[in-house]
This record gives structure tokens, C-alpha cells and sequence, in this order.
């Protein structure tokens, strides 16, 4: 499978700590790849540099063949990166589907001006991006919840949302950011169906997660990360036996 995302040496300071240091990754058309690692080691930052929310210190990062480390994030989302952060605000009073449409709005080419001023083009536009959202929310099982305020959803619903919104944009690489976290069992399970399906309909899918069973029923491989840098990876049954990473998880001498 060819590479969709390359991230090569990506390194980033904050004054004089170093949050990332030389961090190779990639993530292959149509896998599921995830990063995981101790508190601190690095894994937010990763995912902004990827989005956009950070610039790095130093290194480069492609996707689909082409540089987009100095794009602005609605650019790299215009190219089919799409963020479901796990804390992205639920407009409570606003409906299932306009919280969906709100993931849109990022890669349309009608701005907020056209929007409020209900130019022709942003009209077009709202025909358009309530079809990506009724399709958005027919792909992670919400369609019964379209018309209800978002207030209504229980958490595992809530979670469902996020990734909608992250879909309407009709990506081909999405980031998940610890989607499981606060999420009990049966939840967490449909959550887990959700992904594999959503990998199975072609998305690459790149998932910061701290539930360790999460990630081994999920990932085709998995990059660890502690105190900045890449430990470890490969699949989960290799990195699982990797000493670096017992003693990253227990404890002990660095
Ligand atoms: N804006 C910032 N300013 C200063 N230091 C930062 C900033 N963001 C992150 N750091 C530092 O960079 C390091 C990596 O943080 P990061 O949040 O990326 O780790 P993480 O793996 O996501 O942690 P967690 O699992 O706790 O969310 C930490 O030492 C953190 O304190």
C-alpha cells in the first residue's frame, strides 16, 4: 500500500522543552494506524502538527505525494485531513445535523460572508452540505437522531457526532484523537465496529488512544512515542514485546 502521509523528522520545541524530537511516521492508504504513549510523550502535538493547529520546528510532512507543512488547517482539511479532536464543542441547542454541517463549512469555498448575507453560492452550498451530512450521518449510525438537539445524544452518540463532522469534509485521512475516552463497554465496542467499518469503506485512519485494547483490536500498526521521540513500532503483537515500551508503561531506568 503506498504511503498517504509522511511525516519525516518532525521535531517541536516550546522554548526549551522539546514536545517532539525527529519523529518519523507514516500512514498507508486504507490502514489504521495508531500512536500511543505515557502521558506527555507527545501525541497532541503530533496530531496539531498533522492538522495544522502547530507548525513544526523542524521537518517536513506530506500527504498524497505533495508538502502541507505550511498550509493552514482549512487548507490541509480541503485536501481530505480531517480532525474529530475528542474535546471539538457539541453546540447543544443546535440539531444532530446542523452540528454535522459544521464540519462542512471548513472545505467549502462559500465563507462566513456568503453564509450571512445568503449569497446564491452559499445556498448552492447549504443543498450541498445537508446531502454530506445526511450521508455523514448515515455512515456512523445517526440518521434517527438527525432532527433532535444535540443535547439529546448519550456519550456514545456524542462520540458518533464527532466523527460525522469529521466525514462531512469527505476525507480520505482522518485523526482521531482518544475517541474511546469516558466511554463504557458497550460503547466502546460500537465505537470500535464504527472505525472497522469506516476502514473497510477505504479512510486511512490515524487514532491516538490510550485504551490499550482499543488499539490491538484496531490497528494495523502502531508508533509509540515517550518523552518526544519515536520508541517503537511495528504491529501490536511486536511493539507489545518491545522492552523500550514495558519500561516507557512500567517504569524504570530511561
Ligand atoms: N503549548 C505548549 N507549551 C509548552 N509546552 C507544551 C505545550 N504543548 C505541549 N507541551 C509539552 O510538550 C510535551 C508533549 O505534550 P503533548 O500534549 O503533546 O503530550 P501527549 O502525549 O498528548 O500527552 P497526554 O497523553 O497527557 O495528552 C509535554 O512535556 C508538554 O508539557
Amino acid at each position: 500500500m503506498p504511503d498517504l502521509l509522511t511525516v519525516t523528522g518532525a521535531t517541536r520545541r516550546f522554548g526549551g522543552v522539546y514536545a517532539l524530537r525527529d519523529v518519523d511516521l507514516d500512514v498507508r492508504a486504507g490502514e489504521t494506524h495508531a500512536v500511543i504513549g505515557p502521558n506527555g510523550a507527545g501525541k497532541s502535538t503530533l496530531f496539531k502538527l498533522i492538522g495544522g493547529q502547530l507548525i513544526a520546528t523542524a521537518g517536513t510532512i506530506g500527504y498524497d505525494g505533495r508538502r502541507i507543512d505550511r498550509l493552514a488547517p482549512h487548507r490541509r482539511a480541503r485536501r481530505g485531513i480531517a480532525i474529530a479532536f475528542q474535546d471539538s464543542p457539541v453546540f447543544h441547542n443546535l440539531s444532530v445535523t446542523e452540528n454535522v454541517m459544521v464540519g462542512a463549512h471548513a472545505v467549502t469555498r462559500a465563507g462566513p460572508v456568503a453564509a450571512i448575507l445568503r449569497l446564491p453560492r452559499h445556498r448552492r452550498d447549504e443543498v450541498t452540505i445537508r446531502a454530506l451530512a445526511a450521508d455523514a450521518l448515515a455512515r456512523t449510525g445517526l440518521t434517527e437522531w438527525a432532527d433532535r438537539p444535540a443535547a439529546a445524544l448519550p456519550l456514545g452518540q456524542q462520540r458518533a457526532l464527532q466523527v460525522a463532522r469529521a466525514l462531512c469534509g469527505g476525507p480520505r485521512l482522518l485523526l482521531l484523537d482518544e475517541p474511546a475516552s469516558g466511554l463504557r463497554g458497550p460503547e466502546r465496542t460500537a465505537l470500535a465496529t464504527l472505525i472497522e467499518q469506516l476502514r473497510a469503506d477505504g479512510l486511512s485512519i490515524l487514532l491516538v488512544e490510550h485504551d490499550v485494547a482499543f488499539v490491538a483490536r484496531l490497528a494495523d500498526r502502531v508508533t509509540v512515542l515517550d518523552l518526544g521521540r519515536v520508541i517503537a513500532h511495528g504491529t501490536f503483537a511486536e511493539i507489545r514485546e518491545d522492552p523500550a515500551v514495558i519500561t516507557a508503561y512500567l517504569g524504570g531506568p530511561r
